[in-house]
Parts: structure tokens; sequence; C-alpha cells
């Protein structure tokens, strides 16, 4: 064991108490966080509205188990991750700690919160201060945390370089001296010392290449098993969560879509969002391929995330109304259209011809792909309606003609988590047993 004297992974335990791993709670819980930042007008400061970075989020992480968050830049993982290790505070929810709730932790119970739940970054250059060698630098946080023995702190030191594939002599030696991928080592190095039971690692890999990358989650996936660490690792990159998550939670706009045991989650993706950051293809027809890809490229803003779910204004497999009789790929063309249009994501010829007043039928339906008659009569009148309105550089009533011919329950009402097998759930109308809509079948 390294760190002897900053205690033991028992640590942080009621004297006497003897928990077994079946009735002992799961080392973190995070139970419905949010994390709202207040957007502020004026000298003074008026709140004028929320960035909501974290929005009911909910997930828990065993011990010596690695969980991913994965999901887009902006999706609120770092927020999540600074939450947990108590660096941001919440907006309401709760997160506890072995039990206990951290935001109620003080004196020495906070302090050994500290040292038992540690942060890698996702650029080690910030973790290191270039004036102090990597002996000084990863052995600062035992002498933060009381041990005044030099020698013994030289000791854990050169024994973890030597864990994480460095030698005893680099411990002389200075930051710039080291690769990126080294620089890594150390600073997993450095979170180590205080003999963790949770990592939190942010991207730890993102800013390295291919195969440092691969020895990076080798070393990480070796220190969980020796230490029985417990990881929660975020990335953007779903590929990596595949390789080294044991479960997985998905985020989009600061919420949590579809979380679960890895090989459920991205074998039998059921979130339209998780789909597509796997590539795949929602599709009843293999032939049709042109919907892999979100109806609009804009991520919608969190200080107004859209109503009902927060992905429907890019969801390639919204649900049309009972009303609406469409073959699918019109239904695509025309929700893309109503969307793209509410995204302001205009393509710039159109942007272009309407200012000239030299925009026709014929351009719009070629830009947006629109047939030239829908076989909904009533969804034709009201795509029609919305050409010309467009045509005339009235770009907000083209907007509202389509809200009202092609109206979503993904908008109006706010999904619900539906248990897909036990511990892989779902936030997804189309689970949803009182909507009618069945999930579409997909290949990737
Ligand atoms: N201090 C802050 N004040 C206002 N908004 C913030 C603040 N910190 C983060 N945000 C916003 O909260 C949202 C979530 O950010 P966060 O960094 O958690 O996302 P992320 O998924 O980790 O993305 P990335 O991978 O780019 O870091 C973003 O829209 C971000 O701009």
């Amino acid at each position: 064991m390294i760190g002897p004297e900053t205690g033991s992974n028992e640590e942080g335990r009621q004297d006497g108490e003897t928990e077994t791993e079946s009735n002992a709670p799961p080392l973190l819980e995070v139970e419905a966080l949010d994390v709202h930042y207040p957007i502020t007008k004026g000298l003074l400061r008026r709140e004028v509205g929320r960035v909501r970075a974290v929005d009911g989020v909910s997930f828990d992480i065993t011990r010596g188990e690695t969980f991913g968050l994965v999901g887009e830049s902006g999706s609120g993982k770092t927020t999540t991750a600074h939450s947990v290790l108590g660096l941001e505070e919440p907006t309401g929810g709760e997160i506890r700690f072995d039990g206990e709730p951290v935001s109620e932790l003080s004196g020495a119970a906070l302090q050994a919160f500290r040292r038992r739940a540690q942060l890698v970054v996702q650029d080690p250059n910030e973790a290191f201060n270039p004036r102090m060698t990597i002996g000084e630098a990863v052995a600062e946080p035992l002498l933060l945390h009381g041990m005044t023995d030099a020698d013994r702190r030289r000791a854990i030191v050169e024994d973890l370089l030597e864990r994480v594939g460095l030698s005893a002599p680099d411990a002389d030696r200075y930051p710039h001296e080291f690769s990126g991928g080294e620089k890594q080592r150390l600073s997993i190095a450095r979170a180590l010392v205080l003999n963790p039971d949770l990592i939190v690692a942010d991207e730890p890999t993102s800013a390295l290449d291919g195969r440092v990358q691969s020895d990076v989650l080798a070393l990480l996936d070796d220190v969980r098993r020796e230490f029985d660490i417990s990881i929660l690792f975020i990335s953007h990159d779903i590929d990596v969560v595949r390789r080294f998550c044991d479960r997985v939670a998905v985020m989009y706009l600061g919420e949590v879509v579809e979380r679960g045991p890895i090989e459920n989650v991205l074998e039998f993706p059921a979130h339209p969002y998780t789909r597509l950051l796997l590539g795949s293809v929602p599709s009843l027809d293999p032939t049709d391929q042109q919907f892999e890809r979100p109806l609009t490229d804009t991520v919608p803003d969190p200080a107004d995330p859209p109503s009902g779910c927060r992905f429907h204004t890019r969801c390639p497999e919204i649900v049309p109304p009972e009303s609406v009789e469409l073959p699918w790929d019109q239904w695509m063309v025309v929700v893309a259209f109503r969307f793209t249009l509410q995204a302001g994501e205009l393509p710039e010829s159109i942007a272009v011809e309407t200012a000239d007043g030299e925009l026709d039928d014929a351009t719009v339906r070629d830009r947006f792909d629109l047939p030239a008659t829908l076989q909904d009569e009533t969804v034709d009148r009201g795509v029609n309606e919305a050409i010309s309105a467009l045509i005339t550089g009235d770009l907000q009533a083209a907007r509202d003609r389509l809200s009202e011919t092609v109206p979503t329950v993904c908008e109006r009402q706010t999904p619900t988590d539906t248990e897909r097998e036990p511990g892989h759930s779902v936030c997804c109308h189309r689970y949803d047993p009182a909507i009618e809509a069945e999930p579409r079948s997909w290949v990737r």
C-alpha cells in the first residue's frame, strides 16, 4: 500500500463498521444534480436567466468500477465532475460519498474526502509547476496532508514512479523533460499518492495521440485493479469509453439521456442521440442513409434549452403527430426544414437570395430536399405557405407556419426514464408505452 500514513481505503467509515460489498452503499451517488449559472445584467447584476449546465443528473459508481460520462462538448460533463469533487457548488440535488452527503462534510471528514477523491485533468501541463522537480510535485499532496518525513515521501514517490512506468531517478527531473504521455503518467502518480478511492479523469487522453493514449488508458486500468479504485471517466469519444468503462451515462445539454452497462448501451443503443454518437443509421430501410446525421447541426443554448425532449430539434427519430400521413423520408425533410429555419441555419445562398428578393419556390425546395408536393395535403399546404413567407423574407412567419403544421409530442412533453433491461434506462418518447411511436430499427 502506498501513502499508509494518510490512511487506508477504510478511512471515512465509522469505527467498527464492517460493511460488506453487498450492503455497502455505492462509493459515489449523484442524485438529481443541478448546476445552474446565473446570467446577470446591469450594474446591479440582476439575474436575467440561467445556464442549465447540469440539470437533474443522477448516477452512482460502485467500488472498483469505471463509469463513463460521454457527450458532446458543452453537455455538462466537466461541470458534473467538478461538482463531484466539491470544486463546484451544486444548485440542487445531492452528492454522497460513501453514503455521506458531500455538502455536509467538514473538518477531518472533509479533509479525508479531499484525499479520497482525486482529479486527473486533460492537459498534464496544467498539473505541474515548471519550477518544481517531479519528486516535489508528486509528493506535494503528501506534505499538504501532513507527512513531514522527507525520506518517507521520497520512498513513496519513487515506488509510484516505477508503478506508472517511469523510474525512481525521474524524481529529480523537471516537467519539461517529459513527453505528453509521460506527463500524464506523472499526473496519475500524483493522483495516486494519497491512496484515493475515486479518481475523476476528465478527458485524460484527448490531448495525447493514438498509441500513447492506449498506454495511458492501460495504466489507468492497471491502477484501478491494483488499488481497487473507482474511476469517473469523462470523454467526448464514445470509442474510448467503450474500451475502458464498465457502465456509461450519455449526456446531452445537461441531462442524462441513456445510462447502463457498456455492452447494453453501446451494442443496443436506444436513444437516438446515443445512436448518432455511435455513427449509426436510424432507418427501416438500410439503403436510406440520408439521416444518419442530426436534423440540424446547431446545438441549442443551455440557457434556453428546447422544451420537451431537449434533443428534439436535432433528433432523426422525432415522433410525427398522429394526424400526419407522410412517408418517413418526407417527414424527415419537413422537420429538417422546420428546425433548420428555427435554428437560423439558412444556407448562405438562400440568405443572399432572400436579401436580393431573388429567391423562388424551386430554389428553396432544392436547398432543403423538399419534393414538389408532399403526400399529406395539410402538411403540403403548410410547407407551401412557409416557403412563400421565406421568399418574401418573413423568416418568423415561415417558422410559425411550420411549427403549426408539424407539431410533435417531443416538444410538448418531457420524456421520462424507461428501463430497457435491468440497469439500462433511456429517456425518450419512443419508449413510452403511452405514446404511439415505436423505436425505429437501426443499422450501423
Ligand atoms: N462558470 C460558468 N458560467 C457560465 N456557464 C458555464 C460555466 N461553466 C460552464 N458553463 C457552461 O455550461 C455548459 C456545460 O459546460 P461543461 O464544461 O460542463 O461541458 P462539457 O461537456 O464538459 O464540455 P467540454 O468537453 O467542452 O468541457 C456549457 O454551455 C458551458 O458554456
